[in-house]
């Protein structure tokens, strides 16, 4: 188990992960979850008192794919990237292993920090595409909220551009009940027609949405159709330029084999990023950092 710090606080224990792997449980004062190695993948978050607020695949695997559900770090490149013509979807960060370089605790949270480089991503699909002196590193905290801080640092002689985007997956009732409130006004590139569009009003559910919303830094609810006034989530963030908003609905799920074909309503993706136009440009010995925070129930 070389890729593991050789201590762990005392609210972080090694387990078993999906397929084999290894993953970080994490019991804190103010919520539990767990960490998987692959992709440093969360693929639990449940506060103290409330319910677990991501939603996981039941058909979900951690091989030479993506975990379904969690987590994703789409990252150094969104979708087939800039060019349209990166493999594998959404970069090699989500399908290889990271390494834990710190994980400490205090009284409210429990933070774990992962790092990636060229070297970690050698021989996995992609992995040639990565640049030579980029590496990323992920901070995730455990606490009241989930906050999660992907930070991409130029230790190279060349710049280097990267696409980012924390793919998360959060459990719902029923997608056709909820909205995602605080985009109105915004640019949106919608992705299945390649057309834009001004947003008009919430972000609804009720057909396939695939969205890239350009966003700068504004918080967004999520909330029921019903009672607006309840938020189910709020989602605030720092250093991105785009949220995508995601969900298959019921024709794409069904091309989808890890996914089961009635699953499609019980999550939707709301995906802090930086993509497309907003892709970053790093001189060297230059970093930037995309934070998001998930705060359940506010
Ligand atoms: O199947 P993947 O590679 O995990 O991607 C899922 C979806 O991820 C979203 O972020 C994209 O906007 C969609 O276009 C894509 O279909």
């Amino acid at each position: 188990m070389s890729d593991f710090i050789a201590e762990l606080p005392p609210s972080v224990t090694r387990i078993d992960g999906l397929d084999g792997g290894d993953a970080l449980r994490v019991d804190g004062t103010r919520s539990s979850g767990v960490v998987q190695l692959h992709g440093a993948h969360v693929t639990s978050f449940v506060p103290v008192g409330g319910e677990e607020m991501l939603w996981m695949s039941p058909l979900a695997k951690a091989g030479a794919s993506a975990i379904r559900g969690g987590v994703p770090v789409c990252f150094p490149w969104f979708g087939s990237g800039v060019s349209g013509e990166m493999k594998p979807s959404h970069g090699p960060a989500r399908v290889v292993p990271w390494r834990l370089v710190e994980a400490d605790d205090d009284a409210e949270t429990v933070r774990l920090h992962f790092e990636l480089s060229h070297a970690d991503v050698a021989g996995a699909p992609g992995g040639d595409r990565w640049p030579e002196g980029l590496v990323a590193h992920y901070v995730v905290t455990f606490g009241e909220a989930l906050a999660l801080e992907l930070g991409a640092v130029n230790e190279g002689s060349v710049d280097v551009t990267v696409e980012a985007a924390l793919h998360t997956y959060l459990r719902v009732a029923d997608v056709r009940q909820v909205a995602v409130e605080g985009a109105e006004g915004s640019s949106v590139l919608d992705q299945l027609t390649g057309r834009t569009h001004t947003q008009d009003g919430a972000v609804v559910f009720d057909g396939e949405v695939d969205s890239i919303v350009h966003l700068e830094d504004a918080p967004l609810r999520l909330v029921s159709r019903d009672d607006a006034a309840r938020s189910l989530l709020t989602l605030t963030r720092e250093g991105s330029g785009d949220v995508v908003v995601w969900n298959p609905h019921i024709e794409k799920v069904s091309a989808m084999g890890d996914v089961p074909d009635d699953a499609w309503p019980g999550f939707v993706c709301l995906e802090t990023a930086n993509v497309r136009d907003n892709a970053v440009t790093l001189a060297p010995g230059t970093s930037r950092t995309m934070r998001a925070t998930y705060v359940p129930g506010e």
